[in-house]
């Protein structure tokens, strides 16, 4: 048979490597539960009824209860005051069975999500936007760490092991992808580039990059020009593509087909960065649980 000189990137499984750590998180709560009677729990509040929003909440809550973990559902109307949301918060704070709250962003507009975010307790902050989280892995201290990006960490940890004097370009800037990838990268000794909408030769500056992340929410921006041959290429975007009648498509940031020929390995969506979100939210659930009994947490699952 003919050898193809032409390479085609290996597809990075996001659906397999969260299940792997869906196992791992359940094989520890099954161990904290047996040795210590504890039960780690997940609260999540969900503001207002968007569609899509809803579809997470109910896979999180579903997922939670598969690995073993109490899931509480708070749903509020749209219309929810600033100050009743707080006081939720409060509550949740104060509740010993709760170890991680969410709160689903985006926030309506008469709410103040930083307000919001800032009022959750540090410790049980498990997608790790705290002003506090922010700032400790910023400093390289233990921090709760967002989920998306320490997903991205953990696929990239496993196909390239060190991931010492990489070149890293991140496209965004966001508080819940860009900025704290570019800390974990940093923290894992990358050289790191974050380029935004006001960057100038974004493609020059990607075309250097072994590792490439994406998550500026533009649908397939990303194309073959501005990829080195044998890239990493991390995508995070999600976007819907509406079409008259049929179901939406989903599509990232990245021109996979034009793409993928020329990348070393590249995250597919869905199935990709998606599935690992959710797995690293669970993950961050039972971190911080062992963490406010002063317990020892989950190897390999943190930053
Ligand atoms: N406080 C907060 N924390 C979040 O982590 C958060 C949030 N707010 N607001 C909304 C975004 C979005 N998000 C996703 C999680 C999983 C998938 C996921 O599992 N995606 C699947 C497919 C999903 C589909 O079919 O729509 C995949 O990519 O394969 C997607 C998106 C977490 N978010
Ligand atoms: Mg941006």
């Amino acid at each position: 048979m003919m050898t193809h000189l032409n390479k085609t990137a290996k597809i990075i499984d996001g659906k397999v490597f969260a299940a792997s750590i869906r196992q791992q998180v359940s094989d520890h709560v099954k161990l904290l539960n047996s040795e210590h009677q504890i039960i780690p729990g997940l609260a999540v509040v969900l503001v207002g009824g968007d569609p899509a929003s809803q579809v997470y909440v109910r896979n999180k809550a579903k997922q939670t209860r598969e690995v073993g973990m109490r899931s509480f559902e708070h749903k509020l109307d749209e219309s929810v005051s600033e100050s009743t949301l707080l006081d939720l918060i409060v509550k949740l704070n104060q509740d010993p069975e709760v170890h991680g709250i969410l709160v689903q962003l985006p926030l309506p507009d008469h709410i103040d999500s930083a307000k919001v975010i800032d009022m959750i307790a540090v410790e049980k902050d498990v997608d790790g936007f705290h002003v506090v989280n922010v700032g400790r892995l910023a400093s390289g201290l233990d921090a709760l760490t967002p989920c998306t990006p320490l997903g991205c960490l953990l696929m990239l940890k496993d196909l390239h092991g060190d991931l010492s004097g990489k070149e890293a370009v991140i496209v965004g800037r966001s508080n819940i992808v860009g900025k704290p990838m570019a800390q974990l990268l940093l923290r894992n000794h990358c050289s790191v580039t974050v380029v935004h909408s006001r960057s100038q030769n974004i493609k020059e500056i990607c075309q250097r990059a072994d590792i490439l992340v994406a998550a500026v929410g533009r649908a397939e921006m990303v194309k073959a020009d501005w990829v080195k041959a044998g890239a990493t290429v991390i995508d995070v975007g999600i976007n819907r593509i509406e079409n008259n009648n049929v179901k939406p498509r989903l599509v990232g940031d990245v021109d996979f087909a034009s793409v993928q020929p020329i990348a070393g390995a590249i995250t597919p969506v869905p199935g990709g960065v998606g599935p690992m979100t959710i797995a690293c939210l669970l993950a961050n659930t039972v971190t911080a649980c062992c963490r406010i009994h002063d317990l020892a947490a989950p190897d390999g699952l943190g930053a």
